[in-house]
């Protein structure tokens, strides 16, 4: 149970984005994916939601193979990627619905998430007319709605003030008590805040995979260790 990620390889053109990246994630972790601008994060983020294919490899979600069996895995994986696209011009909870209707969910599971998030007081507006963090939360509650027991997050508080940093992971941690969590950030103190094991890529490899404690273990800081393990690599 859980994800096995085998060797997969993404390029673009000569761009290598991945390159023969394997792990598995057993059932309740919540892993921080970490990486320099173009590691390769989003990429394998995208790969694991089945939203691209890969040139090589596979992820196995429980038992089942993003590439030959994906509705058995989207079923499973509630996300939120990069950019969060959203339609502006539906009100939340019409968009909410919508997201219900295609998934076959049921209507009360609406409200549910909607207090879940916290989008309550701003429920009643437009996407277009909320702010970056209640958009942030609109794109969480629609990776809930199915209560999906696998979560993928792409930088899920980039953009907000610090007093919604706090209160999405807030919402991340309530919701990683009970999920398998990918979560890519480039806060260092988010990982601490959420995170029980770090993986690490750089130009497309792991340079490092293992429980917080050790990642940090000889470095001075989180920070030092992301900047000496990337260095020249
Ligand atoms: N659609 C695309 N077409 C061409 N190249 C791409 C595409 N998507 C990603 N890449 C390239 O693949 C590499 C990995 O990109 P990716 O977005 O996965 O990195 P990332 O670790 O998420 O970076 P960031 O921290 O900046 O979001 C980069 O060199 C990027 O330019």
């Amino acid at each position: 149970m859980g994800i096995n990620i085998k060797g997969l390889t993404k390029n673009y053109g000569a761009q290598v984005a991945l390159n023969q990246v394997s792990f598995s994630i057993k059932k309740g972790e919540v892993v921080g994916l970490l990486g320099p601008n173009g590691a390769g994060k989003s990429t394998l983020m995208k790969s694991v939601t089945g939203a691209i294919l890969p040139d090589d490899g596979d992820v196995l979600v429980d038992e089942f193979s993003v590439i030959k069996q994906p509705i058995e895995t989207k079923k499973r994986i509630g996300f939120l990627l990069e950019n969060n696209p959203l339609y502006y011009d539906m009100y939340v909870r019409e968009y909410l619905k919508f997201v219900a209707n295609i998934r076959e969910e049921k209507k009360e599971r609406i409200e549910e998430v909607i207090e879940k998030v916290g989008l309550i007081p701003e429920s009643h507006k437009k996407i277009g007319q909320l702010s970056k963090g209640y958009k942030q939360r609109v794109g969480l509650a629609q990776a809930i709605l199915s209560n999906p027991d696998i979560l993928i997050l792409d930088e899920p508080t980039n953009g907000l003030d610090p007093n919604q940093i706090l209160e999405i992971r807030e919402v991340i941690r309530e919701i990683g008590k009970s999920k398998t969590v990918i979560l890519s950030t480039h806060i260092m103190q988010e990982v601490e805040a959420l995170c029980s094991r770090v993986i690490l890529l750089n130009k497309g490899n792991i340079v490092s995979d293992s429980p917080i404690e050790e990642f940090k273990g000889q470095y001075k800081s989180l920070e030092d260790a992301f900047y000496q393990l990337t260095q020249s690599k």
